[in-house]
């Protein structure tokens, strides 16, 4: 479903401020898979969703999703195969348009036919539909200007605005982490929901690594560039926190550092 082959990134090559962000990176999802995604700081995990979303070009490897090799194609030419949610509230939805207006945008999105942001009574009908199944009331709120919502309710609404025309690769940017426990479990749980009803290709980072460990098939560990760890579905149901922290240890030869890193829920 995604495939990275032989991925590598570098910023300001050659530059005394060189960074190395990827080396060889090799990952490949499989329809329906939900990995987790952990790292120290730096370690390249937000140039890894970049790579995916066309934020950002490999200097070397390729990237493919479904089959077709899609590196060089820009940002807004993947929009309709890849859906992203980010960490900031304030990212993923227009705080000056109604919530139908930004429903109807994404649901425009990556449509070649003209920017056809209008909404139409079936349309309405079917935004009220999708709205009802978060389950947090916002179906009766059509109206309402998006910036009028709490971080909670925007980030529902951008976890549905990325997910109802069914991307073929999602990728969750530590969507929870600006939010309290309380709205964090609940956007966690309403991803759950989601990726597992529409079967969708997920790829969440997250600093939390109770969370790592609890959601999705598959879990992956970074370390300066590269993918140093890549945990199956039966390994992970055994694992701790601490045999995480240890292996990570073993394997890179250092203490995870990262300074954001959440131990549990
Ligand atoms: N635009 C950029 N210009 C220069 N260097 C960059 C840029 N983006 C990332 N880097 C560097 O590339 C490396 C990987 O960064 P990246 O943001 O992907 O790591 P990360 O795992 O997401 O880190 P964190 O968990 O701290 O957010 C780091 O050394 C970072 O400083």
């Amino acid at each position: 479903m995604l495939q990275l082959n032989h991925v590598s990134k570098l910023f300001h090559p050659g530059s005394p401020d060189e960074k190395i962000a990827l080396i060889d990176v090799n990952l490949d999802l499989r329809p329906g898979d939900f990995v987790t995604v952990i790292g120290s700081n730096g370690a390249g995990k937000s140039t890894l969703m970049n790579m995916i979303s066309g934020v950002l070009k490999p200097d070397a490897g390729e990237v493919r999703i479904g089959g077709h090799e899609i590196s060089h194609l820009p940002e807004y030419r993947r929009s309709k195969w890849v859906g992203r949610v980010f960490q900031d509230p304030m990212a993923g939805t227009a705080p000056h348009m109604t919530i139908e207006e930004n429903l109807a945008m994404a649901y425009s999105r990556g449509k070649t036919r003209g920017l056809s942001f209008g909404v139409t009574s079936k349309r309405r009908g079917m935004f009220r539909e999708q709205l009802s199944r978060l389950g947090i009331g916002l179906e009766g709120r059509l109206k309402a200007k998006v910036g009028t919502l709490s971080g909670g309710e925007r980030q529902a609404l951008s976890l549905l605005m990325a997910t109802f025309t069914e991307p073929q690769i999602l990728l969750l940017d530590e969507h929870t982490a600006a939010l309290d426990p309380a709205r964090a479990e609940l956007v966690t749980r309403l991803t759950q929901n989601i990726v597992s009803e529409l079967k969708l290709t997920t790829l969440m980072v997250t600093h939390n690594m109770e969370q790592a460990i609890r959601l999705g098939n598959r879990l992956i560990m970074m370390d300066a560039g590269r993918i140093i760890l890549d945990v199956d579905d039966e390994t992970k149901r055994d694992l701790t926190m601490e045999r995480l922290i240890g292996e990570f240890e073993r394997i890179s030869g250092h203490k995870l550092s990262d300074d954001r890193v959440v131990l549990g829920s």
